[in-house]
C-alpha cells in the first residue's frame, strides 16, 4: 500500500484549537481520574452508568469545559495531547513511549522541512511525532513489512491529524529492500533488527545525516553499535537510555513516586560521514573503575605485550595498580 497524500489541506493546528467542532476527539476525565476518549458527532449522546450528555452540549465549546451527565456524574472535556493521544490508541505492535519520541526528536534532530525515513511503523505512534516535528513542508517516509500494522498505523495517524498528513508516505515492505530514497536527512529504525538496514540506510543517507535506532535489549544494542562502528560509514555510535521519574507533590508529602517506567529501549545515533572518510579514532585505554569487559574488548591481552596481566577487583573493576601501569 503506497499512501500518497491525497489533501493539502494544513493538519495538526487548526485541528487542534479552537472551539470544540463535530469531529474533533475529545478526552473526558471524570473526578477520580478516570479518562475515555470520544469522537463528537451532531446529534450523539455519550453513555455512563450515572446518565448521558449530548454531544452538541461540547460543540462550539471551549477546552477545559466541565460537562454533566443526567445523573450528576462531572467530565472533564479537553482535546489529548499528543502523549494521551499513543497511549490511549488502537496498538498492532509496541508503542514507542512518548518519553523515547521526545529523545528521539531532539537527539535525532528532527527538524521543520527535513526528509525522513522511518522503519518500521508499527502502531505510528512515532510516526505523529516525527510528522509534527517535519511539518507540512518535511517529509516522513515510513516502512512497515506487516499489512495489518501498517493499516493500523494509517488509521492513528489520520485520526490524530484529523486528515491525511500532506508530509507522510507510506511503502509496505522490508526497508532493507525497498528503500528507495536517497538525499535522506534522517532515518529512525524502531524494529528487531536494525543491523540488517544499516547499508541500505548508508546508502540514503547525506553525508551529516542522523540514523538514530531504538531496540529493546541489551543483545540488541551491543549488536546495532558493533555494526555501525564496523561499517566505515558512520561516526562512533551514541548509546544511552532515559528513565523518567514522576514526583509526589502534596504540601510536606514531597517525595519520587513510588512506581515509574524503568526501562523501554536503548537509543542509539550515529552521523553518516562522507564518503571515503575514515574518521580519527582515539585508542581508548583501561581506566581505574573501567570494567573487564571494556578492558578485554580493547584487546588489551597478556599475549600482545601491549599491557600487563589483568588483574580485576571483585566486582569487576580494573583495579588501580593495572590502571596507573596502562594509563600514559
Ligand atoms: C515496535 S514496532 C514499531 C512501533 C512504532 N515505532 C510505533 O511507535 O508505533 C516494530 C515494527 O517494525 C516492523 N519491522 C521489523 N523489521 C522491519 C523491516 N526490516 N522493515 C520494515 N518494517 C519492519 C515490524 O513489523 C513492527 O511492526
Amino acid at each position: 500500500m503506497d499512501s500518497t497524500p491525497t489533501s493539502t489541506v494544513p493538519t495538526g493546528a487548526e485541528h487542534r484549537r479552537g472551539l470544540f467542532k463535530a469531529g474533533d476527539q475529545v478526552q473526558l476525565t471524570d473526578a477520580k481520574g478516570r479518562m475515555s476518549t470520544i469522537t463528537l458527532q451532531q446529534g450523539k449522546q455519550y453513555h455512563t452508568h450515572k446518565g448521558a450528555f449530548d454531544h452538541d452540549e461540547l460543540i462550539g465549546s471551549p477546552e477545559g469545559v466541565v460537562v454533566k451527565t443526567t445523573g450528576g456524574n462531572e467530565y472533564l472535556a479537553l482535546r489529548p495531547l499528543l502523549s494521551d493521544f499513543v497511549l490511549s490508541m488502537p496498538r498492532g505492535a509496541a508503542v514507542v513511549y512518548p518519553k523515547d519520541a521526545g529523545q528521539i526528536v531532539q537527539m535525532a534532530d528532527i527538524f521543520p522541512g527535513a526528509r525522513v525515513v522511518e522503519a518500521g511503523v508499527g502502531s505510528g505512534a512515532l510516526t505523529c511525532s516525527l510528522l509534527r516535528a517535519v511539518g507540512d513542508t518535511g517529509m516522513v517516509h515510513s516502512y512497515e513489512r506487516r499489512e495489518e500494522f501498517a493499516e493500523i498505523a494509517a488509521k492513528n495517524v489520520r485520526s490524530f491529524f484529523g486528515a491525511e498528513h500532506p508530509a507522510w508516505e507510506l511503502t509496505i515492505g522490508d526497508l532493507a529492500e525497498k528503500l528507495a530514497d536517497d538525499e535522506v536527512d534522517r532515518v529512525v529504525l524502531d524494529m528487531l533488527a536494525p543491523w540488517d538496514c544499516v547499508d541500505a540506510v548508508a546508502k540514503a543517507l547525506v553525508p551529516g545525516g542522523v540514523i538514530c535506532c531504538y531496540v529493546a535489549t541489551t543483545t540488541q544494542l551491543s549488536r546495532t553499535v558493533e555494526t555501525l562502528r564496523a561499517h566505515g560509514a558512520f561516526t562512533e555510535p551514541q548509546p544511552w537510555e532515559s528513565m523518567v521519574r514522576g514526583w509526589h507533590v502534596e504540601g510536606l508529602a514531597v517525595r519520587p513516586d513510588h512506581r515509574m517506567i524503568g526501562h523501554t529501549g536503548f537509543l542509539v545515533t550515529a552521523r553518516r560521514l562522507a564518503d571515503g572518510v575514515t574518521p580519527p579514532v582515539r585508542r581508548r585505554r583501561p581506566s581505574k573503575g573501567a570494567y573487564a569487559a571494556d578492558y578485554l574488548a580493547e584487546g588489551a591481552s597478556p599475549a600482545d605485550g601491549t599491557a600487563p596481566d589483568p588483574e580485576f577487583n571483585e566486582d569487576g573493576t580494573v583495579t588501580s595498580s593495572v590502571a596507573r601501569r596502562v594509563l600514559p
